[in-house]
C-alpha cells in the first residue's frame, strides 16, 4: 500500500491526471448534454396530443394550467420507494410534499417514474443477490424511461441504498441537461449496536444460540423505517452525494419522520426550481459534476472507510459523466487521505453517533481545511462546497443553516486531520499473479492484514458453511470463492460468510477470503481480497488455483500472490465449471444479456460500455484521417 510520502501524487495531481485522461470523452459528453439542452423541454414542442397525454392524469386544476406554460418549472420525481427497503420506506410520502412545495413556487412536480430497488439485506446469501449488481444498471435504464417523457425542467432523485443511488446517478448523468437534486431519507434511530448484532451472529454460526435469539438481535438492530445504521454502501452513498454537492448541506443523516427531514425535502423541491433555466440560475447536472466532484466523492469515501462497492459503482458513475477513473486513482488518493471516522464495521459507532459527533459539516470542514477536497465545485445549494460546513436546523419552524461544530464531539467516532485514526484511507488496491483486487483495511485490525496460508477453494458460497461446520476450516486458511464475477453469476456479495470466517479468526487462525465476487459495505474484520479481476470465468488466474496452493494476501504492501512456481502456474489449465445453476430461477434467466455484456470489475462491471467511447473512436478515426 502506498505510504503518505512526498512521492505520492496529491489530490490535485490525481484530479489533473483524471481530467487529462478524460479530456476527449468529457468533451463529447458535454457536447451531447448541451445538444439535449438545445432541443429543449418537449412541453414547448410537444404536439397538443403528446402534451395532453403528458398531463391528462393530472387531477389538480392549477397544475394542469401551469403545465401548459413553459415559463413555469415542472419537476420530475424519480423515486425508488418500496416497502422492502427500510431505507426507502419514508419515500412513500415524499411526492405529495414535493408537489405542494412546487405549487407554492408557482410550479409543478410530476411523479415521472419509479425505479426498482433491491434490499441487499433481504437477498444476502440468496439467489436474488445475483441480480443485485445488475439492478444498478436496470435502475439507470428505468430512470431514463421516466425522464424520456421530456416534460421536465429539473429532477429530484429519491434513492438511498446500495445500487440505487449509483443507478440514479448514471441516469441523471445521461439527462445531465437537467438540474438534479438527490433527496435522502436518513438513518433509522439506533437500535442494537452493530457489533453486538455481529456477535450474536457468530454465536449462531457456532450453534451456541438458536434462531429465536438471532432473530431477536436482528430485529432490534433493524427495527423501523430509515437506513440501516452501519456504514455500508447505502450510507457511503449519502456521504458521497453530499461531498459532490448533490444533496443539500447536512441532509444525509437527518432521521426520517422528523420536522427537519420534511423541511429538507420541501426545500429540495424549492431549490430544484431555483436551479432551473426559468429561474435564471440554470444549474444542470453536467455543468456541476466533473472530475472535481468525482474526486471529492473518492476522498470522502476513503476518509470514512466507505464501502468497497464504490470501487465498482463510482467507476461506472464517473463514466456516465464522461470521466475515466481507475483503481490506481483510489490507491493513490488513499495514500494521502487520512482515516477520520470509525463507524461500524470500521468501529462500533453507527451513523447516528457520527452525526452527533459533528457529522458531515465537520468532516467536510476538516477535509476542506486540509486541502483534500475541491471547494470550487458548483452545488445544488447554489454555492460552492465551502457552504457545506453548515448544518441545517429549524428556527421557529423555518429551515435555515448555521456553521457546524468546529471540534469533534466524540474523538472515538470522528477526528480532525491533525489527529486521524490512520494516516491513510480505508481502501487498498492489491496486485499480483492472481490479478488485481481491492481490500477495505479500515475494518481489519493491523494483526490480520497479512495472511499467508494454504487455500481451500469453493465455487459456491454455500459450500463454505458445510466445510466450516465439518471443522475442515479450523486452521490457517485462505478461503477462495471463485466464479462469483459479473459474467459468471452477477457478482453477488458474499457477506454471509463473515460470521463463519469471523469465528475462525477469533479462534486465533490466520484466515482470509479471496474472491472475484463482492462483499457488503458492512463486511469488516476478516481480510478479504475482493473484486479480483480478471474474473475466473474469463480464465482469470483464480481459475488456475488448486486446493493446497499457498496464497499470501498482504494488505500492507498491496499484494495478492499465489506462492506457486511461475512456470507451473502458467501451464496449469483453467477450471471450467458448469455455471448453469446460477443462470435459472429467481429471474436470473432474464439477465443473461447482462452477464454477457458485463465489463470487468475495474471498469465498473456495468453493461453500458463506455458511452461516448464509440463516438469517440469514430471521432478520433476522423481526426487521424484528416491528419494524414
Ligand atoms: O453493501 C452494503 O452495505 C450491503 O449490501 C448492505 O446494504 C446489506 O444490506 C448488508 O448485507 C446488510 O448487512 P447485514 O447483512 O450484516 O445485515
Ligand atoms: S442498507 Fe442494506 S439492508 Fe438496509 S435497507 Fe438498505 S439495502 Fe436493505
Amino acid at each position: 500500500m502506498a505510504r503518505p510520502t512526498a512521492l505520492n501524487p496529491t489530490v490535485d495531481q490525481v484530479t489533473a491526471r483524471i481530467r487529462e485522461r478524460s479530456r476527449q470523452r468529457r468533451k463529447l459528453y458535454e457536447a451531447h448534454m448541451a445538444a439535449q439542452h438545445q432541443q429543449g423541454v418537449h412541453r414547448g414542442e410537444l404536439s397538443c396530443g403528446n402534451l395532453a397525454h403528458g398531463f391528462a392524469g393530472c387531477d389538480h386544476a392549477g397544475d394542469k394550467d401551469r403545465l401548459k406554460l413553459t415559463n413555469s418549472a415542472n419537476l420530475a420525481i424519480v423515486s425508488s420507494y418500496n416497502d422492502m427497503l427500510s431505507a426507502h420506506r419514508p419515500f412513500e410520502s415524499y411526492p405529495e410534499i414535493i408537489k405542494q412545495a412546487a405549487r407554492g413556487m408557482g410550479s409543478t412536480a410530476q411523479f415521472a417514474g419509479g425505479v426498482p430497488a433491491m434490499c441487499d439485506g433481504v437477498t444476502q446469501g440468496m439467489p436474488g443477490m445475483e441480480l443485485s449488481l445488475f439492478s444498478r444498471d436496470v435502475i439507470a435504464m428505468a430512470t431514463a424511461v421516466a425522464l424520456s417523457h421530456n416534460m421536465f425542467d429539473a429532477a429530484l432523485y429519491l434513492g438511498i441504498c446500495d445500487k440505487i443511488v449509483p443507478g440514479l446517478f448514471i441516469g441523471a448523468a445521461r439527462f445531465g441537461h437537467l438540474p438534479a437534486i438527490f433527496v435522502p431519507g436518513g438513518p433509522m434511530p439506533s437500535g442494537l449496536p452493530n457489533d453486538e448484532k455481529a456477535r450474536v451472529r457468530q454465536l449462531y454460526a457456532e450453534g451456541k444460540v438458536g434462531r429465536e435469539e438471532l432473530l431477536e438481535a436482528e430485529s432490534r438492530s433493524y427495527h423501523s423505517p430509515g437506513t440501516c445504521t452501519f456504514y455500508g454502501t447505502a450510507n457511503s452513498n449519502q456521504l458521497m452525494m453530499e461531498m459532490m454537492g448533490l444533496h443539500l448541506p447536512g441532509a444525509s443523516f437527518v432521521n426520517p419522520g422528523t420536522p427537519l427531514r420534511e423541511a429538507l425535502t420541501r426545500y429540495a423541491a424549492e431549490q430544484a426550481i431555483r436551479n432551473t433555466e426559468q429561474s435564471g440560475n440554470y444549474r444542470p447536472f453536467y455543468q456541476q459534476i466533473d472530475e472535481r466532484a468525482i474526486v471529492n466523492a473518492m476522498v470522502g469515501l476513503l476518509a470514512s472507510g466507505g464501502s468497497t462497492n464504490h470501487t465498482l459503482h463510482l467507476v461506472a458513475m464517473a463514466a456516465a459523466a464522461g470521466i475515466t477513473i481507475d483503481w490506481n486513482d483510489f490507491n493513490d488518493l488513499s495514500a494521502v487521505v487520512p482515516s477520520l471516522t470509525r463507524i461500524y464495521p470500521n468501529g462500533s459507532a453507527d451513523v447516528n453517533h457520527f452525526q452527533a459527533a459533528g457529522g458531515m459539516s465537520l468532516l467536510i470542514r476538516e477535509l476542506l481545511d486540509a486541502g483534500l477536497l475541491h471547494a470550487d465545485i458548483p452545488t445544488v445549494f447554489g454555492t460552492d462546497l465551502s457552504a457545506y460546513t453548515q448544518e441545517p436546523f429549524l428556527e421557529d419552524g423555518k429551515l435555515t443553516w448555521r456553521e457546524g461544530p468546529k471540534e469533534s464531539l466524540d474523538a472515538d467516532v470522528l477526528r480532525p486531520v491533525s489527529h486521524p485514526f490512520a494516516p491513510t484511507g480505508g481502501l487498498v488496491v492489491l496486485n499480483g499473479n492472481l490479478g488485481r483486487g481491492v481490500i477495505k483495511i479500515s475494518a481489519v485490525k493491523q494483526a490480520h492484514r497479512v495472511v499467508e496460508a494454504p487455500v481451500r477453494i469453493f465455487d459456491d458460497q454455500n459450500q463454505v458453511k458445510a466445510a466450516f461446520e465439518s471443522g475442515e476450516l479450523d486452521r490457517d486458511v485462505v478461503v477462495v470463492v471463485r466464479f462469483q464475477g459479473p459474467k459468471a453469476n452477477g457478482m453477488p456479495e458474499l457477506h454471509k460468510l463473515t460470521p463463519f470466517l469471523g469465528v475462525l479468526q477469533d479462534r486465533g487462525h490466520k484466515v482470509a477470503l479471496v474472491t472475484d465476487g463482492r462483499m457488503s459495505g458492512a463486511s469488516g474484520k476478516v481480510p478479504a481480497a475482493i473484486h479480483v479481476t480478471p474474473e475466473a470465468v474469463d480464465r482469470g488466474p483464480l481459475a488456475r488455483l488448486r486446493d493446497g496452493d499457498v496464497v499470501r494476501l498482504d494488505a500492507e504492501r498491496g499484494e495478492l500472490t499465489a506462492l506457486v512456481d511461475t512456470v507451473e502456474f502458467a501451464n496449469r489449465g483453467s477450471i471450467e465449471p458448469n455455471l448453469e445453476r446460477y443462470h435459472f430461477g429467481m429471474g436470473r434467466e432474464l439477465f443473461g444479456g447482462f452477464r454477457h455484456l458485463a465489463a470487468g470489475a475495474e471498469l465498473g462491471a456495468g453493461v453500458f460500455g463506455g458511452f461516448e467511447e464509440e463516438v469517440l473512436s469514430r471521432e478520433l478515426e476522423k481526426i487521424s484521417q484528416e491528419d494524414q
